[in-house]
């Protein structure tokens, strides 16, 4: 999983391009918490964070939703500690019977879509009315898998490899409160 050493680590975010500070990325929560309040508040939602990088996500944005919602958590990763994706490897899945459910899914970034793809297949079949999804971080390219979109995105990055607020490289850096880009 881990790779690098803390030095590498720390010489990275050195070299790092702030992308959205730490005040752009809490209006960005204010703003998304909003409008899932507009879209959300009588639904009695589930909400489902993708563990592990939907963790600072659903820790900020969930304080911020003032109506009742149920919380469960899928644990899935495709990147592994990597800057490259693979295949989707499920670790846990809800605990929550889904059926009929109005689903949330939280994640930190929608990348090439196969993540929340699989995930948002998955809660479909196994009965979920409806379901939606919010994610911190929308990268912009054309990679995507086609029909994939959040309901609700906090913030666009250029197409770079990014990391903080709940986004690792090579397994850190997930607790940095604003978003930085590497170039590799
Ligand atoms: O749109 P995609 O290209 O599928 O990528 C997005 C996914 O990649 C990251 O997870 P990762 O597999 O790195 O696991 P992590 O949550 O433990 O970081 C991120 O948290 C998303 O779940
Ligand atoms: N950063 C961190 N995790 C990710 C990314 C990224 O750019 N893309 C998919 N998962």
């Amino acid at each position: 999983m881990t790779d690098i050493t803390p030095t590498e680590a720390r010489q990275v975010l050195e070299r790092a391009e702030c992308v959205h500070s730490a005040e752009v990325v809490q209006d960005s929560l204010d703003s998304m918490a909003t409008a899932i309040t507009e879209r959300m508040q009588d639904a009695n939602p589930l909400v489902i964070s993708v563990m592990t990088g939907a963790i600072v996500l659903a820790g900020q944005l969930l304080p911020r939703l003032h109506f009742p919602l149920q919380l469960d958590y899928v644990h899935a990763t495709r990147y592994r500690g990597r800057t490259k994706g693979g295949e989707l490897y499920w670790i846990n899945r809800p605990n929550f019977p889904l059926k009929g459910r109005t689903v949330l899914i939280l994640d930190d970034i929608l990348d090439e879509g196969l993540t929340l793809e699989a995930i948002k297949d998955f809660c479909l079949q196994e009965g979920a009315a409806t379901v939606y999804s919010a994610v911190l971080v929308r990268k912009r390219h054309d990679r995507c898998v086609d029909g994939v979109e959040a309901d609700f995105t906090g913030l666009q990055v250029e197409d770079r490899y990014v990391f903080g607020c709940g986004m690792d490289y090579h397994g850190y850096h997930r607790n940095l409160p604003a978003i930085y880009a590497v170039d590799e």
